[in-house]
């Protein structure tokens, strides 16, 4: 059935219910992209640590069969020059329900587009979820990094990163501007004949879904806010729709009422109150740094979303151990928050942490707690106990430097 991908003889499929929820195997197959770049040297690193946290967990009753897909590099040397995402890749992340990935290669300017992005669009992955927390011990630039517990939902399936964008001089572009020009009487383009245009679309189904989620999450893991970050003063129709249609759902949805006239909102379930608010994105960028215990559950659009996640990575020790899930209501494939960094692939030199986090909180999306909770406590007494890849060792003075695979080791040793 597939013509690259070994599908495992031992593993059985993950299935989803039609209430979304899943029935997971003792062996359940899990695919997993080995990605470009430093994929090379955390992929097997995360493999490693997961299944010996597995084999704690459950002695044996319980083992994931890996099976490998394929995307962006490694794609082009199994399937071909060109073949950056095959069609069975797709397929497989649907049949299998639950996959995971490494960092895979965007150039920039010209070349293809993002295979990350694409996946996420075609799967229509339409949650980028990524809690942010800190580890003790990690060295961070904030004073107070402890106080940073935050649980990002980004958009994933719109906004400008939908590639809508035609390049400057071109015919195409030059038709666009036209149409916007003499159709639409716009006057405001500043120099039309040498500009470039993107298109930026923003939903209400999009935003609806999206809020929808972070709400519910909210509400699952007793938090105590949800604010929505956009920057609807400037993109009024967007990005302030955005916040309009936020807040709606939280009314119409959940049963929120206005807080001290509004707009700000709360909602009680049971004996949790929660808070929906609403920040400008270059406000909410500074009080992160100055007030970060304010902020809990952050609802807010694809590329606001994605500055935010590498700026709190950084809050709380570094983008080496952030890590992230891409979710539609059926489909789930978990990846680090970070890329490639080119510069260090097969040098067995960066941090393994944000994958080896990714797989933690796949583990749990499994049900798999057990699991989950041997390697959260193993990161937490590894990064105690000084041992640390150069990224936060370099800024640690009383640091054990370890390898990418030496971190992984040192964890398995604490288990
Ligand atoms: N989801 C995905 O697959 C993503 C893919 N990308 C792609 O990755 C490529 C490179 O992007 P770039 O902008 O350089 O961003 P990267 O996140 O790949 O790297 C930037 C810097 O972050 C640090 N870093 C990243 N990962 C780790 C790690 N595991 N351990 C320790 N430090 C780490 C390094 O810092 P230092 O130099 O200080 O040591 C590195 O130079 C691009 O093609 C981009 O499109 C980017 C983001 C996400
Ligand atoms: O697709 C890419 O190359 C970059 C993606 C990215 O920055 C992210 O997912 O945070
Ligand atoms: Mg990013």
């Amino acid at each position: 059935m597939y013509q690259h991908i070994k599908v495992p003889a031992t593993g059985q499929k993950i299935q989803v219910k039609n209430d979304f929820s899943l029935i997971v195997p003792d062996q359940p197959i899990i695919p997993f992209i080995e990605g470009d770049g430093i994929g090379i040297d955390i992929t097997p690193v995360m493999i490693k640590v997961v299944d010996e946290a597995v084999k704690k967990a459950y002695q044996g009753r319980r083992q994931i069969a890996w099976m490998e897909i394929y995307a962006g590099e490694k794609s082009t040397r199994v399937y071909g020059e060109d073949v950056w995402l095959p069609d069975e890749t797709l397929h497989a992340a649907k049949e299998f329900a639950v996959s995971i990935k490494g960092p895979l290669t965007t150039p920039v300017s010209g070349g293809i587009r993002s295979i990350n992005v694409a996946l996420r669009q075609l799967l229509d992955l339409y949650v980028c979820l990524r809690p942010v927390r800190y580890f003790q011990g990690v060295p961070s630039p904030v004073k107070h990094p402890e106080k940073v517990d935050m649980v990002i939902f980004r958009e994933n399936s719109e906004d400008i990163y939908a590639g809508i964008e035609w390049e400057a001089g071109t015919q195409a572009v030059r038709t666009v501007i036209d149409f916007l020009m003499k159709d639409m009487e716009i006057t405001k383009i500043r120099f039309p004949s040498t500009s470039a245009i993107g298109v930026k679309p923003v939903s209400k189904e999009g935003t609806e879904r999206l809020v929808r989620k972070a709400i519910q999450y909210a509400i699952d893991h007793k938090r105590q806010s949800v604010t929505l970050v956009h920057k609807g003063n400037i993109m009024k129709f967007t990005e302030g729709a955005f916040k309009k249609w936020g807040y709606a759902v939280a009314e119409k949805e959940f049963g929120a009422e206005l807080l001290d006239g509004g707009p700000w909102m709360k909602l009680r379930h049971e004996s949790n109150e929660i808070i929906i608010k609403d920040v400008i994105a270059d406000a909410f960028l500074q009080q992160i740094l100055l007030r970060p215990e304010e902020y809990d559950v952050i609802a807010t659009l694809n590329l606001n979303g994605d500055y935010i996640s590498d700026a709190l990575a950084a809050q709380v020790g570094g983008i080496g151990i952030a890590p992230g899930a891409n979710l539609s209501d059926t489909i789930a494939i978990f990846e680090a928050t970070h890329g490639t960094a080119p510069k260090y692939a097969g040098k067995d030199q960066v941090n393994p942490g944000s994958l080896i986090l990714s797989a933690e909180m796949m583990l749990r999306h499994i049900g798999w707690q057990e699991a989950a909770d041997i390697i959260i406590t193993a990161m937490e007494n590894t990064i105690k106990d000084g041992m640390m890849t150069y990224d936060l060792a370099r800024l640690t003075p009383d640091a054990k430097q370890v390898s990418c695979s030496g971190f992984g080791d040192a964890m398995i040793e604490r288990m």
